[in-house]
């Protein structure tokens, strides 16, 4: 079978205390290769006997942990981002059997992209600094403190990444993280923890257990744990974050997205097509920042389809461990159903199908890259996050109207706007209700860049020196110079 994957293969389903640790009397979770549909693995979910182990561990070990320099925390985590680059080929295999998406994609845009984040906050680790004030001849000043045990939950989209945007951070500024995975793909953040303690992490830093919401759910509220951070739907974050909430715990939420890109009439047509492909069709689809809703001026729709279509129908789709691959399957099944059931429902309101909008008839998960056309911006698909590879092209004339289309969503994740007059591109990114917005290009996120939602698609940033702040509490000390005063 080609899914042997002897190097890479984590060696049981949880990683805890600085060692893998089996407990086969959690249900089994099968790991299935979103490309055949094979089952190349099982999980078992973690029973409350490993969630007390691993709630545990990193109690114990936080302690020490936050008394360390910064300097020698960051130094670790930057050598775990030299091995992972060292191993860069396996670990992409990795990510490619968990989630499907290809090969050629996963070189470049997901271990490395956790190595980035692992080396960016080992370099900030040293300088997480506090701010002093004077009040006449007494003073106070601030000391950023880790807040403890923080949970990490992960998307099946990008499990390394989001193990490593998570826990760069968290441990960068003293803190121990708990991560579970998507019960859909297990398998990375094992390996980030197994790294992790290789390049020197003390055991108990970073544990990472599988299981479904309901051990999401009772990391969530366990007393030992002092914030939650979520990757993953709408729904889901409205749960994490009121159970959280009433124990007055922090949280951040990233969420889901129905993001805009706006194309003016002056824009360059084949940068807007290829942010639009890039926005729409990376890991075919699902990238919750992606920009679904593509509003182009009316001058130019015509030329822009044209362009599109005929680039859209060489994505080269075929084995994700092939190279020369593209385009992969969605990651599972019931993501495929998803978003086959939105194809019938956009067909039934209306749309028209420019390119795509069927399953491809191999084993796995499989649907042709999709342009949608002729919507009105009342259509589900226009509305509603779909999370596959399903691109709704929209059209505009007039700037005020296209800024209140865009910003007529519960969502604000996202948005992208191509066009060479800079003066309208700033006027108009200021009025776009979204977290993180592109001018003339489209999903790029290095770590030193805030990254995340307003309105309904999150609370706080990842990545960039403001999620050091995420993971820490100021404490404030006020400094008396001189005799105290009182009534009485
Ligand atoms: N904003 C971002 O950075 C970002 C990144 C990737 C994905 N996403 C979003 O994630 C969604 C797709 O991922 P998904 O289908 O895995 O999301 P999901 O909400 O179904 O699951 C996310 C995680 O939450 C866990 N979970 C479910 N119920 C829980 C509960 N009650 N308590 C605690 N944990 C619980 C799941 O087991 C999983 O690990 C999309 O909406 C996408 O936009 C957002
Ligand atoms: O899936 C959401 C996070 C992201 C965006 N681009 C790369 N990763």
């Amino acid at each position: 079978m080609m899914t042997d994957f002897p190097n890479a293969r984590p060696t049981a389903s949880h990683f805890i205390d600085g060692t893998y640790v089996e407990d086969t009397t959690g249900a089994p979770i099968p790991v299935i290769y979103p490309a055949t549909g094979e089952t190349i693995a099982t999980v078992h979910a973690a029973t409350p006997e490993i969630l007390e182990r691993a709630l545990a561990s990193a109690t114990r070990a936080q302690r020490d942990w936050a008394a360390m320099d910064g300097t020698s925390r960051g130094r670790i985590l930057r050598r775990a981002a030299d091995i992972i680059r060292e191993r860069n080929h396996e670990l992409s295999v990795l990510e490619t059997l968990d989630t499907g998406k290809p090969l050629q994609e996963t070189l470049v845009a997901d271990a490395t992209s956790g190595a980035d984040a692992l080396e960016y906050f080992g370099g900030l680790a040293a300088d997480l600094t506090g701010t002093s004030m004077q009040f006449g001849g007494d003073w106070a000043y601030t000391i950023p403190r880790p807040l403890g045990v923080c949970v990490g939950i992960g998307a099946w989209n990008y499990p390394t990444q989001i193990a490593c945007w998570k826990g760069a951070p968290a441990l960068a500024t003293g803190n121990a993280m708990i991560f579970k995975p998507s019960e859909s793909t297990p398998l990375c953040a094992l390996k980030v923890a197994e790294i992790l303690h290789e390049a020197g992490l003390p055991a108990g830093l970073f544990n990472v257990v599988q299981g479904m919401g309901d051990v999401g759910a009772a990391l969530t509220t366990d007393a030992r744990v002092a914030k939650v951070s979520l990757t993953g739907s709408v729904p889901t974050g409205k749960k994490v974050a009121a159970a959280a909430s009433a124990q007055m715990k922090q949280v951040t939420m990233e969420l889901g997205g129905k993001s805009p890109i706006l194309i003016f009439e002056d824009a360059d047509i084949d940068d807007a097509v290829s942010g639009a492909i890039n926005g729409n069709f990376y890991s075919s689809g699902q990238v919750c920042s992606n920009g679904t809703r593509v509003f182009v001026h009316q001058s130019i729709v015509q030329e822009f389809l044209e362009r599109l279509k005929s680039r859209v129908e060489t994505a080269v789709i075929g084995d994700p461990l092939d190279e020369a691959t593209n385009f992969g399957p969605m990651t599972t099944q019931a993501q495929l159903d998803i978003v086959l059931r939105h194809l019938d429902t956009a067909r039934a309101e209306g749309a028209t199908v420019v390119t795509g909008g069927i399953r491809i008839d191999r084993e796995g998960f499989w649907i042709a890259p999709t342009v949608l056309s002729d919507l009105t911006d009342d259509m589900t698909c226009v509305r509603e996050e779909i999370f596959g590879p399903v691109m709704s092209v929209l059209t505009f004339t007039d700037e005020d109207e296209v800024i209140a289309r865009a910003n007529d969503t519960e969502f604000g994740l996202s948005a992208g706007l191509f066009t060479r007059d800079l003066t309208r591109a700033h006027r108009v990114v200021a009025q776009l209700q979204a977290g993180t917005c592109w001018i003339n290009q489209y999903n790029l996120t290095p770590p030193g860049m805030p990254f995340g939602g307003s309105r309904a698609s999150g609370i706080g940033r990842e990545n960039a020196r403001m999620a050091m702040d995420h993971f820490t509490e100021v404490q404030t000390v006020y400094v008396g110079m001189s005799p105290v005063e009182a009534a009485y």
